[in-house]
């Protein structure tokens, strides 16, 4: 398998996947020591997510200065084992790395309380479960990259060098802090991560101190980093490839001289692994109030290392291991504090992709040779070919809208006209009109229609029925009132009720046989 890290870009894909850090703690049994110089448990896991301060000789004082319960992500009583910390705290964090997403990995706690046992195991069942996953997924092809160094008394060491030349952190504007000449060895297969595992454990810079007899004098990142790609178009640098990394970070144990009973080189080591877990709490307590003010990355080579684990592109799950002693009840509060901090802290994982230059080059061509070909094609709308006819059928399609205007403006011309003459009319003949109180009929108007050319004898009807009142207009040219037919009120009750104001119906509707009768009669009715 060849390495894909030729010219590429990275960019941040989809899925931002913004979260607070996972904080689980872990309580180690008593060791040989401590059983032996009849030390106490003090503290105990009373569910899967809250750890208890238990001494009942607690003075009041003491009661009211600090907590007698933590509660975080998970705890794990000292009689869990490593693979139930590994699935529960660690794995889904871990293996976000296979999906493009950075991930870290840390063990905080005091010197002696279980980091590097924890680590150690969380290392190994990570990497197996990626080896897992790559089997599994046989249609990408996967190119791991292992690396690991030590932070040893401020200096940067690659563990899988001989050389104890200290390495130069670089400000990378895309990738944040890197190191500079970092050894990356291409995994070929799990043999190959056991080997370069034992060979960063014989590296690493481990001292006896009182409290640990291998205790870890500096702090452990390994680091893996994952690329891959769909297997039919690797290789070819025209896919886009998925790349991130994942740190499992085993920090130095913080200590107290007078405890590790440390002198000359163990206490300047120690000053060190204190300065540094100092620098680590200061940033984890001022991010977990927000990001706002200075955030001290750049006080110390861990934190400017760890950065981007700690509030930036990656998903974290920190495992803060605690000794169960009583002596060490002081440290041991120190680390839930750390976590009670910690567990604020958020970080904002991308899906991480590569898009070769090549690739992206290619990419690039063949959307402007299909954009080319689709202005060219004769049935593309955006043809220039096409634009004369359809300017033409735009021109056509205005026309038409003005003819039709004009033909509206034209009837609404002629009945403003005849509106006018309609009212001139009434006005008119406005003495002709026999007004008729019948409060519950509608409005009745009887009268000759303006265009209709009323035989002698007809008379039309328009029904009004804003009002209550029946006018009745004859044809004043033949008749005269008093010579007027009506039918009877039912007829017009039966007949008008719904007529639409303004309709005009001819008298002619109404035969002989619908019983007229004199007006005298219909008001009579109707009084
Ligand atoms: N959960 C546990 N169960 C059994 N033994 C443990 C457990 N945790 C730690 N130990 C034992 O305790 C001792 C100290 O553990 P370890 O070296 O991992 O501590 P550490 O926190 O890494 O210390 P340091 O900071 O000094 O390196 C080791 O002998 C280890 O085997």
């Amino acid at each position: 398998m060849g390495t894909m890290d030729c010219g590429k870009e990275v960019m941040p894909g989809s899925g931002s996947h913004e979260e607070k850090i996972y904080v689980s703690v872990r309580l180690r049994p008593l060791n040989t020591k401590e059983i032996l110089r009849s030390d106490v448990s003090d503290w105990e896991c009373i569910n899967d997510n809250t750890i208890i301060y238990k001494n009942a000789n607690l003075s009041a004082s003491e009661r009211s200065m600090f907590p007698t319960a933590y509660t975080f992500d998970r705890v794990f009583r000292s009689d869990c084992s490593t693979r139930q910390v590994y699935e529960q705290a660690a794995k889904n964090v871990a293996l976000s790395v296979v999906s493009g997403m950075n991930s870290s990995v840390f063990a905080y706690g005091q010197t002696s309380s279980g980091k590097t046992y924890t680590m150690t195991g969380i290392t190994e069942y990570a990497i197996a479960d990626i080896y897992e996953y790559m089997q599994r997924h046989t249609e990408r092809e996967f190119v791991l990259k292992f690396s690991a160094m030590e932070i040893y008394n401020e200096s940067v060491r690659d563990l899988l060098s001989a050389d104890c030349i200290p390495l130069r952190l670089l400000d990378d504007p895309e990738r944040g802090t890197t190191v500079e000449k970092l050894t990356e060895e291409i995994l070929r297969d799990w043999n190959h991560v056991i080997e370069l595992l034992s060979v960063c454990e014989a590296q690493r810079q481990i001292g006896e101190t009182s409290l640990n007899e291998t205790s870890s004098r500096s702090h452990q990142i390994i680091r893996l980093t994952i690329e891959s790609s769909l297997r039919e178009v690797f290789g070819k640098d025209n896919s886009s490839i998925l790349s991130a990394t994942v740190n499992f970070v085993d920090l130095a144990g913080s200590e107290r001289a007078s405890q590790s009973l440390s002198e000359g080189t163990r206490l300047k080591e120690g000053c060190h692994i204190n300065r540094s877990l100092l620098t680590l709490g200061t940033v984890i307590r001022k991010l977990s109030k927000g990001r706002n003010g200075h955030i001290p990355y750049r006080d110390s080579k861990l934190t400017r290392i760890l950065q981007t684990s700690l509030a930036g592109n990656a998903r974290t799950a920190i495992i803060c291991t605690v000794s169960p002693a009583r002596s060490h009840v002081e440290q041991s509060r120190n680390t839930l504090l750390f976590a009670s901090c910690a567990k604020e802290v958020t970080t904002n994982a991308q899906v991480n992709l590569v898009i070769s230059e090549k690739a992206l080059v290619k990419h690039l061509q063949r959307e402007l040779a299909r954009l080319e070909s689709e202005l060219r094609s004769p049935q593309s709308t955006l043809s220039t070919s096409s634009y004369p006819a359809l300017l033409r059928e735009k021109d056509l399609q205005i026309e038409k809208l003005e003819k039709e205007v004009k033909e509206l403006i034209q009837q609404r011309d002629i009945a403003q006209t005849q509106v006018k003459d309609l009212l001139h009319m009434l006005g008119d003949d406005g003495n002709s009109m026999i007004r008729v109180g019948l409060g519950h009929y509608p409005h009745l108007r009887v009268q000759k229609s303006p265009e209709y050319e009323i035989p002698e004898q007809e008379t039309s009807i328009v029904a009004d029925p804003q009002s209550l009142d029946l006018d009745i207009r004859s044809d004043a040219h033949s008749r005269t009132s008093s010579d007027y037919h009506f039918a009877q009120v039912p007829y017009f009750e039966e007949n008008f009720r719904n007529i639409s104001p303004g309709l005009v119906i001819s008298s002619s509707n109404f035969s002989e046989s619908d019983s007229f009768q004199g007006w005298e009669e219909m008001e009579k009715q109707s009084n």
